[in-house]
């Protein structure tokens, strides 16, 4: 199988010379799939130009319809499948394709995964300009039912409430009753809130006019199969709380804290800044490598839990940490890489920009015992100098968002001349560009390895550590 990215990046280019009208919006073609683009659709050719055909999969020969045409690529919808491909595999969601959660469950779990690697090989080679060697990814532990939270937004649609998620590229909601990357026991959360929901007349949120009440419904459940429900409201309180109560404390036990999340601005935030627990404890509990972490509605914790054990040790194997290290953990969160880290160094420091999660990140120091762990709230940008110059640091953890890391992180960490970097990114395309400074200013990166954190979407996290190479 082939996934290069090639023919996303000069096709286009090529194709704007032989763009001609043989294709009209409407038509039916016929076309061989050679390619998976970055979002999961299948790229093929007609008439000189790219037509990215969604559901469709390498090696395949569809018919599509062309849905937009422009001057450089085309848009096919697939109309049928001609001769499938042996990679195709049955999706189980009943609203696959119109949701724009999971776009890869068309494809059988081993060719996702090499999807994957060739993905992030590419973004190395082509935006990095490197020739780090890219492993096979860490395949996840479970395909399916692996997250441990859900956000769905909430919009009246006529005469009936939408809860579910976004259809691709658009603020409709698609209406899940049943979500096969989330537990199973949130589904009947959900049918319990549908109920409260109509019997209470409850006003759900229009974005358009930031009117009404209801605009998101957050589910957080750990491993012992605790759950935690968010409602995000546009305004202070919800009618007939007790009936909600009710509902939950007698037929769901499993619900052991429900939250009011007050979002009264007119973002696309989902939470806003205050929480009020209306029933059970304001927090649950996940163990995660042995340690213990406090789990708030506003905590940052890795959606797939069993998952996140394996990327943090692959981490630790990878950056070989030893007892007489002082370790500086930027992007830090909740502090589970932190503490983790704190068993195997001297000591720990770790900066976070979110100050719930600096002192969630205290308090799960104090909470497993652990002395040895210290945490900074700020902007990691503007706190690397003085830490730097305070501490003798001799390995960094990064473990930043999807941005990646601002280009004055990359040169204040590269001056300091630490001899070890390990770096944990959710976005290839940005630790490809990060990759290349730290390259030039003489850090080597000996391989890449990616965890599939994500089964059946496209995403993907990747692990890699940094060495200098001059003194
Ligand atoms: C991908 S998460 C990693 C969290 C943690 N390492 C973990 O594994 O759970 C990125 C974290 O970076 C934090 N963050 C974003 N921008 C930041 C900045 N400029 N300085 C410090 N922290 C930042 C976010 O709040 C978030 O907690």
């Amino acid at each position: 199988m082939h996934f290069a990215t090639f023919y996303q990046v000069f096709l286009p280019l090529f194709s704007a010379f032989c763009y001609n009208d043989v294709m009209k919006k409407n038509d039916l073609i016929e076309l061989t799939i050679d390619d998976l683009g970055t979002d999961g659709q299948g790229i093929g050719h007609a008439e000189g130009l790219a037509v990215f055909v969604g559901g469709a999969l390498p090696g395949e020969t569809v018919r599509a319809k062309v849905i937009a045409l422009k001057k450089n690529y085309a848009v096919g919808k697939l109309d049928e499948v001609l001769a499938p491909s042996p990679m195709r595999a049955c999706p189980p969601c009943r609203v696959f394709g119109k949701c724009g959660g999971c776009t890869l469950q068309h494809l059988s779990y081993a060719a996702q995964l090499q999807f994957k690697q060739s993905h992030v090989q590419g973004c190395i080679q082509r935006i990095g300009k490197l020739e780090i060697p890219v492993n096979f990814p860490l395949p996840a532990r479970h395909e399916y039912r692996y997250r441990n939270k859900a956000a769905f937004p909430v919009r009246q649609n006529g005469g009936q409430v939408d809860i579910g998620f976004y259809a691709a590229h658009s603020h409709r909601i698609v209406d899940v009753d049943d979500c096969k990357i989330e537990p199973s026991g949130l589904k009947i959360v959900m049918s319990q809130l549908r109920v409260w929901i109509v019997k209470n007349g409850v006003p759900v949120y229009d974005e358009a006019t930031h009117t009404g009440l209801l605009r998101h419904i957050v589910l957080r459940e750990n491993k012992a199969g605790e759950i935690m429900l968010v409602l995000c409201i546009n305004g202070e309180d919800i009618p007939n709380r007790s009936h909600l109560i009710m509902l939950f404390e007698f037929v769901l036990p499993q619900v052991k804290s429900i939250i009011l999340n007050c979002n009264t601005r007119q973002t696309n935030a989902i939470l806003g800044g205050r929480s009020i627990c209306i029933y059970g404890k304001d927090h649950l509990f996940e163990t995660l490598g042995g340690l213990e972490f406090k789990i708030g509605p506003q905590t940052f914790l890795q959606v797939n839990s069993s998952q996140t054990e394996a990327l943090y040790n692959t981490l630790f194997r990878m950056l070989a940490l030893t007892p007489a290290d002082t370790v500086l953990d930027l992007y830090c969160g909740a502090g589970t890489i932190s503490l983790a880290a704190a068993r195997r160094a001297k000591r720990v420091v770790g900066i976070e920009i979110v100050e719930e999660a600096v002192e969630d990140a205290r308090f799960n120091a104090k909470l497993n015992g652990i002395e040895t762990a210290e945490f900074f709230a700020g902007d990691t940008a503007a706190l690397l100098p003085a830490v730097l110059g305070r501490e003798a640091v001799t390995a960094v953890i990064a473990d930043p968002p999807r941005k990646g890391l601002d280009e004055s992180v990359v040169r204040t960490l590269a001056s300091s001349g630490v001899p070890k970097i390990g770096y944990v990114s959710c976005n290839p395309s940005t630790l490809a560009r990060d990759l290349a400074l730290f390259t030039e200013l003489g850090y080597r990166a000996d391989v890449v390895q990616p965890v599939d954190m994500f089964p059946q979407t496209t995403h993907v996290e990747c692990v890699t550590v940094l060495s200098r190479t001059c003194a």
